[in-house]
């Protein structure tokens, strides 16, 4: 029985259903081209034979203008099916490459390996593939079967030979998969190991520089790569010498053939005169050039199995999420039941049992010593973390399973570290939809960020580089700000949003929060300070991942004012934690 494949791999499968006319169509010409290969040697034959003993000039015209015409259809077929697969190759890509990206990001989001660009790398090596002279090798393996049944019937000891030559070649290409594909696959990984090493000491170029760590960065990524080379001189040591082998027993069979149908053609066993000979040699040679082919071009073939694999990992990791009906707009209530959240890929439970609830308008800010699970809580409200027990639910629907394409929209988030992207000022504040300036000022006025970019040479066509690179970190925080404010959304979740904040920046946050309170937005803010305590309602207080307090500001703070007040002499100032000092 079959193994059934795994979701990821039957996804992949599918994506190839809509491409087979594509290759069937393909490998219908690559057969007949590469039966069309025969026309040399047929032209050579009888030229030997009609045109030198007729001494016709008409037939040596006409045998060559259609011997023309011939290697011009070829030349046709072979561009039409390379055409053919290269497109084949386009459509798989353009299938799977929105899914992948997706994909992708959900595996980051894990700090799951999968979730890197390698995913989108991976899908151009499969792309490439169909078009690749491995691949297009394959078709030519019928016409290879022809050409031994023709030379068996020139002769049952020619036919053997070249049988003989093949099953040889054949054991070449299994041993050239048995040597050379795990040292590849191996040098694959550590080639990705690499890199992804090396992309990740750019990104924190600068602390590398200032503390001079450079060479000892280098050294690890060097070993690295040697550990790639390693393994790819392994590799290549093993196919150079099974590709010459290869290679050396085409030519090998080619003469062979050549100098037995002579020793026949001298005891008179092969009938059909000297010009058979050569096309017996001929012949042999093309038995074995698919084959030749497939061995030198093996490194392409692990290279995509390797990739396939990784693919299928990805998508098995991260399933296609369901397309469910449209969801009407949520106004903001938000609903915690009982949470329960692990760190993806760990064991580490680090939300235990927090719930709550707040209406359309209301300000919750959620306080706590270092690690106590505020981070945690923000991606678990905004989706980015699932919860193994418990939901949050905005309107009552969770929230990790609404479409984000479709929720976003509605959705404000300032993670703690603020990442700007590539682009002006006005594309990072407006999430890069082709928003009006009036709705990209409208956010930027409310965290008063306004008149600073308008002071910029080109206001909000200022490129900020990767990372937001030409701004102070006060100055990423608010524009990361405005993007969370951007639209009005109705659900708000701030991570530490005055961290980098000065008082006049703090006290535009505050305004903000109470503008579009009054409009109806649900905020949770983060925070270690006591500045934004003035514009909240309630107040949750998270310890060790647990929720220690939860209610009206008030009640909360003048509850923790008192819990706090007999241990004060054995504990003062408590982990770090904000003070419970009644806001203003
Ligand atoms: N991706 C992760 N994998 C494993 N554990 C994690 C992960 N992210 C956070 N944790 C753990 O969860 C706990 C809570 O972390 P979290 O970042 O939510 O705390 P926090 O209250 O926001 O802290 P801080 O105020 O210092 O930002 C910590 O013990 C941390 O080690």
């Amino acid at each position: 029985m079959k193994p059934t494949p795994n979701p990821g791999t039957a996804e992949l499968r599918q994506a190839l259903e809509p491409l087979l006319p594509f290759v069937r169509r393909a490998a219908l010409y690559g057969a007949v081209a590469s039966l069309l290969v025969l026309a040399p040697s047929v032209y050579m034959l009888e030229v030997y034979d009609r045109v030198v003993n007729s001494r016709s000039h008409l037939t040596l015209a006409m045998l060559t203008v259609l011997v023309l015409a011939i290697y011009a259809v070829m030349e046709l077929l072979e561009w039409a099916r390379h055409t053919l697969m290269h497109q084949a190759g386009t459509r798989f890509e353009a299938a799977l490459s929105t899914r992948l990206f997706d994909a992708a990001f959900v595996a980051n989001r894990m700090r799951h390996p999968a979730g890197s660009v390698q995913a989108l790398q991976d899908l151009r090596t499969v792309r490439d593939f169909f078009s690749s002279p491995a691949l297009l090798a394959l078709p030519e393996l019928p016409a290879a079967l022809v050409f031994l049944l023709l030379i068996f019937l020139m002769s049952p000891v020619l036919g053997w030979v070249a049988l003989l030559g093949a099953v040889a070649q054949t054991g070449l290409a299994w041993l050239t998969e048995r040597s050379t594909q795990p040292p590849l696959s191996a040098a694959n990984r550590a080639a990705i190991e690499a890199n992804r090493y090396a992309e990740s000491s750019m990104r924190n170029a600068q602390v590398i520089e200032a503390m001079g760590m450079l060479r000892n960065v280098y050294q690890r990524w060097i070993e690295r790569q040697r550990e790639m080379l390693r393994f790819q001189a392994e590799a290549s040591d093993a196919a150079g010498l099974l590709q010459t082998a290869s290679k050396w027993l085409q030519q090998v069979l080619s003469s062979a053939l050549l100098g037995l149908a002579a020793w026949l053609l001298l005891r008179n066993e092969l009938h059909g005169g000297a010009g058979l000979m050569i096309v017996a040699s001929i012949l042999g040679g093309r038995v074995l050039a698919p084959l030749v082919q497939i061995v030198t071009q093996w490194r392409s073939v692990v290279q995509v199995r390797d990739a396939w694999q990784r693919l299928a990992g990805l998508l098995t990791l991260v399933p296609a999420a369901p397309v469910g009906m449209p969801l009407p707009a949520p106004r903001g209530h938000l609903t915690v039941e009982p949470l329960l959240a692990v760190a993806p890929g760990t064991q580490n439970t680090v939300l235990r049992g927090v719930q709550f609830a707040l209406a359309p308008g209301e300000v919750l800010a959620v306080v706590g010593p270092s690690a106590a699970g505020k981070t945690t809580l923000a991606r678990v409200l905004v989706g980015l973390w699932s919860s193994m027990g418990g939901k949050a639910r905005l309107d009552g629907v969770d929230v990790h399973t609404w479409n984000k394409a479709e929720l976003g929209a509605h959705i404000g988030y300032l993670p703690q570290d603020v990442e700007l992207f590539e682009g002006t000022i006005g594309e990072n504040i407006a999430r890069f939809t082709e928003a009006g300036r009036a709705q990209v000022e409208a956010a930027a006025r409310a965290v008063g960020l306004h008149e600073f970019i308008m002071a910029l040479p080109q206001g909000y066509d200022t490129p900020i580089g990767r990372d937001g690179a030409v701004l102070s970190g006060g100055q990423r925080q608010r524009v990361g700000l405005a993007r969370a404010l951007f639209g009005d959304p109705v659900f708000v979740v701030l991570d530490e949003p005055n961290s980098s904040l000065d008082d006049q920046g703090e006290a535009a946050l505050a305004q903000a929060i109470v503008q579009a309170k009054q409009r109806g937005t649900t905020f949770v803010v983060m925070t270690h300070r006591v500045s934004l305590l003035g514009v909240a309602d309630k107040v949750l207080v998270l310890r060790d991942g647990t929720q220690q307090m939860f209610g009206p500001r008030d009640d909360v703070l003048q509850a923790l004012r008192q819990a706090a007040q007999p241990q004060q002499p054995q504990q003062p100032a408590a982990s770090g934690a904000m003070a419970p000092r009644p806001a203003a």
